[in-house]
């Protein structure tokens, strides 16, 4: 499966429309308080259009016929309209900055939970730093949308919807030349709308890549420093900064091409109604007050008109924010439970039938592979570098799926266990372990309920039960030693010893160490080998490994080599073998 969200993807294409109302239904908890600052839009919507027409009427009722008495009470009804809206404008900003805030916390929440269940493959493929930016760079858009842009937006179509049935129910001519330049203004929305969005989600990614480019030099800065490419970085960056940039400027550009059209077509609606409704008032068909309630009515159509320019470019700019978003949502983790009961009878504790895998589609790794692994026996993998040990043990601890074939544990199918109870039969200690900041008790009972609540005393006896209490020992402030970001300030070796402590703790069946000792002195490493000696019996243990004495005690050798494992047979056949084709 393509994982790749900077391949052509997944979801492409979708529609304003279609995209807005997936985003709704995701926030549909919302429902309430989006409903009351809708009211609370249309209320202020409202009595901002009662304005105008209070004003025509003074002026044709009052003002004209020189009564101030009437004037002041008109004013003083207009004071208590403007109050009453600034009231329901307050709740309903306040309401909307809440909705835009839960809708961040939600959609963070949904991204970060999904990228929880996605397989191993969906990390391999796409980078750290654009996933970073997606969960929260995208999802603020979407957050700015909702705090400041929706009501407006609302706020603005029932304006304009209002101050339009005004325009035509006073005059039905003025009120068709008064709203062609609006037509004009949605003719020129609607066609370069797409080009807006290209431009907007053309920023987005830029960003990700630059904080891709940001995560992959941070967190390696060693390397960095090691091999003198500092300047190196500098121009990656640069040149991930520049495109950024560029397409900044272009998004810049495109989110601003609306503002001038609109005030462009404001201004010839003006001119329009007074050119056409001077000459009404010249028929007699129309009054000096109407044609200044008129004029107003025309600008509560044409400003918020102005208004919405700028509030679609951030419509645009949420949206292309939300697919980018959606692309992580929509995908599905291609690595789920099956149901199935089917247990093959006189199986081993893992095998592998007729397995054949490749990390892309265009390139297979392992060719029809069999292997058996009996309970309470070691088995060692060994071969030359990339010849597929890693990704074999990979595939017996299910990181994986195969392309074709199966992999049984305990004769059913593996892909039966759910998560917790494969991680709980099988332990895989990886060839770089990996650590967490925190101390190295926290460390070890990592993803283990088991010893959670114990106390350091009552820990340290199990550890000392199963034989860890030396390993224990080379820790200078033992189960409280803190263990920094990533595992720095302990060495890879410690690092090696904690991934030990850790996996042997959680009493798998099945043991995989990858490479797991390479970074180990002798002395220690035969340590280890007493503690392995000492799992339970029915333990069986997967052993990768360069050096010959690690695998001394193999009950028998698989050779990988060019993705085919061969059996070589035991520890002493394979020297046997070995001192015999020496001989020859
Ligand atoms: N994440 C990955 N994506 C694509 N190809 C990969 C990935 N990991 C490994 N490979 C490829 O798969 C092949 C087998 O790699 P693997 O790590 O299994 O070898 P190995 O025998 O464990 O090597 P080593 O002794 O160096 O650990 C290599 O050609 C490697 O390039």
């Amino acid at each position: 499966m393509n994982y790749n969200l900077n391949k052509p993807a997944t979801v492409k294409g979708v529609s304003n429309y279609t995209a807005f109302k997936g985003l709704l239904r995701l926030i549909s908890h919302e429902k309430s308080k989006l409903a009351v600052a809708l009211l609370a839009t249309i209320g202020t919507s409202g009595l901002n259009l009662l304005g105008p027409l209070l004003t025509a009427y003074a002026i044709d009722t009052y003002v004209m016929q020189k009564q101030y008495h009437g004037v002041l009470v008109y004013s003083g009804i207009l004071l208590a309209v403007y109050f009453a809206s600034f009231g329901i404008n307050y709740l309903q900003t306040k309401l909307m900055g809440t909705v835009g805030q839960r809708t961040l916390y939600t959609l963070r929440n949904a991204v970060f939970h999904k990228l929880q269940q996605l397989p191993v493959a969906f990390f391999n493929q796409n980078k750290a730093g654009d996933l970073i930016s997606r969960v929260n760079n995208d999802t603020d858009k979407l957050n700015q949308f909702f705090s400041q842009s929706l009501m407006q937006f609302v706020g603005s179509i029932i304006s304009m919807t209002g101050a339009g049935i005004f325009l035509f129910s006073l005059n039905v001519k003025l009120g068709a030349v008064a709203l062609i330049p609006a037509l004009l203004s949605l003719i020129f929305t609607r066609l370069l709308s797409p080009w807006v969005k290209k431009k907007n989600a053309a920023n987005l990614k830029t960003v990700g890549g630059l904080s891709a480019e940001i995560q992959e030099s941070l967190s390696n800065f060693k390397v960095v420093v090691a091999f003198g490419r500092r300047d190196y970085f500098m121009q990656r960056f640069n040149e991930a900064n520049e495109k950024n940039y560029t397409s900044a400027t272009a998004m810049g550009i495109a989110n601003n091409v609306f503002m001038p059209f609109y005030s462009l077509m404001a201004s010839l609606a003006q001119l329009m109604i007074l050119a056409y409704g001077v000459y009404l008032i010249s028929t007699g068909s129309f009054t000096i007050g109407l044609l200044v309630s008129y004029i107003a009515y025309a600008n509560y159509f044409y400003s918020p008109l102005r208004q919405l320019a700028a509030l679609w470019a951030n419509f645009q700019t949420a949206m292309a924010g939300w697919e980018r978003i959606s692309e992580i949502l929509v995908l599905e983790n291609n690595m789920g439970t099956i149901e199935t009961h089917a247990r093959q009878e006189g199986a081993p504790l893992l095998e592998m039938q007729q397995v054949h895998f490749g990390y892309t589609e265009d390139r297979e790794i392992l060719h029809n592979i069999n292997l058996r692994l009996e309970q309470g026996k070691t088995y060692a993998l060994v071969g030359p570098t990339g010849g597929g040990k890693t990704t074999t043990a990979s595939l017996i601890a299910r990181l994986y799926d195969p392309v074709k074939g199966n992999v049984l544990l305990d004769g059913k199918d593996i892909r039966s266990y759910n998560a917790a109870e494969r991680t709980r039969r099988i332990g895989f200690i990886l060839q770089d372990p990996i650590l967490f900041t925190g101390t190295v008790r926290e460390n070890i009972l990592y993803g283990n309920e088991e010893y959670e609540n114990y106390t350091n005393d009552q820990l340290e006896e199990v550890l000392r039960a199963a034989n860890l209490e030396k390993l224990l020992g080379l820790f200078e402030k033992g189960l409280e030693t803190p263990v920094q970001s990533a595992g720095e300030g302990v060495s890879l070796g410690q690092k090696q010893l904690i991934a030990f402590m850790r996996a042997v703790l959680r009493k798998p069946d099945l043991l995989i160490l990858d490479e797991a000792t390479a970074n180990i002195d002798t002395v220690t490493e035969k340590l280890l080998g007493e503690i392995l000696d000492k799992l339970p019996a029915t333990t069986t243990r997967v052993i990768i490994a360069h050096r010959l004495n690690t695998i001394e005690n193999a009950d028998e050798i698989f050779f990988v080599n060019d993705g085919a494992v061969t059996n070589a047979g035991s520890f002493h056949q394979v020297v046997d073998q070995l001192m015999h084709g020496n001989k020859n």
